[in-house]
């Protein structure tokens, strides 16, 4: 069965809106955990957009599923997490222009600081991934450094029209053979919905999906059981 992590940070984007209470992205990770979510994802970013400092404190005491902490390479962050320990921590690229996270890590360009990170993780008792674009090259890469899984950066896939649909997910597919080869964890996040998520979730070895803006986006219209739930159904009948 694959594992539903469902990343609440856009909850948080509603709230920072007004720079408010509501809504509560801890109360939002208790629903979603009600609608089948194996794990809470959220990105405390150097930027604090919307996930803040108080929800992943708050969130490391209620959530009693698994806690996937996504952070930049940044030493404030990765103090926050190795003190509170989530079940994961994901390496992700920021930089402070992006709407969102626009590529997955350069492992190769960047080994030193990535290398230093997974340490100070490891360390700390936490599993450690990688947010990587489908490329075999980076996957070996992230293998080398001893991480305990990678995450595919789907964005491409979910963005694609028409025919460049079957290159991105061919993409998708070579790169998962190359850590399933590897022996390393596979995992998949970025852009999936309830349109997009099939094909990804049917690449063999695939273990871990994690998704967020479009559950988010569909728990305003139905809530966020329900909506955790119909992902949790599609996922299941794909998986
Ligand atoms: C790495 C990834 O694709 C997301 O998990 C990340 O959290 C996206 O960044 P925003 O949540 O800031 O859009
Ligand atoms: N790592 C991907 C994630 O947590 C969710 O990304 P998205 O579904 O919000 O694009």
């Amino acid at each position: 069965m694959i594992e539903l992590g469902v990343n609440i940070d856009h909850v948080a984007t509603v709230r920072q809106a007004r720079r408010t209470y509501e809504p509560d992205p801890v109360i939002a990770a208790a629903l979603a955990e009600q609608g089948g979510a194996d794990g809470i994802t959220f990105h405390l970013r150097e930027d604090r957009r919307h996930i803040q400092d108080r929800d992943v404190e708050v969130l490391m005491k209620t959530v009693s599923v698994k806690t996937n902490m996504e952070m930049a390479c940044d030493d404030v962050v990765l103090k926050i997490a190795c003190q509170l320990k989530p079940t994961w921590g994901l390496l992700v690229p920021e930089n402070r222009q992006e709407v969102t996270t626009e590529g997955g890590l350069d492992v190769i360009a960047d080994s030193g600081r990535i290398k230093n990170a997974i340490k100070q993780l490891k360390d700390a008792g936490i599993l450690t991934s990688l947010f990587i674009d489908p490329d075999p090259a980076q996957v070996h890469a992230s293998v080398e450094l001893g991480v305990d899984a990678v995450e595919l950066h789907t964005g491409p896939y979910a963005l694609a029209k028409h025919d460049s649909v079957a290159l991105e997910l061919a993409r998708l597919q070579q790169a998962g053979r190359t850590a399933s080869d590897a022996g390393i964890r596979l995992h998949a996040g970025h852009g999936l919905n309830y349109a997009n998520v099939r094909p990804i979730a049917g690449l063999p070895n695939m273990t871990e999906m994690n998704i967020g803006h479009s559950i988010v986006s569909r728990a305003v219209m139905v809530g966020m059981r329900e909506a955790v739930a119909e992902m949790r159904r599609i996922l299941d009948l794909a998986g």
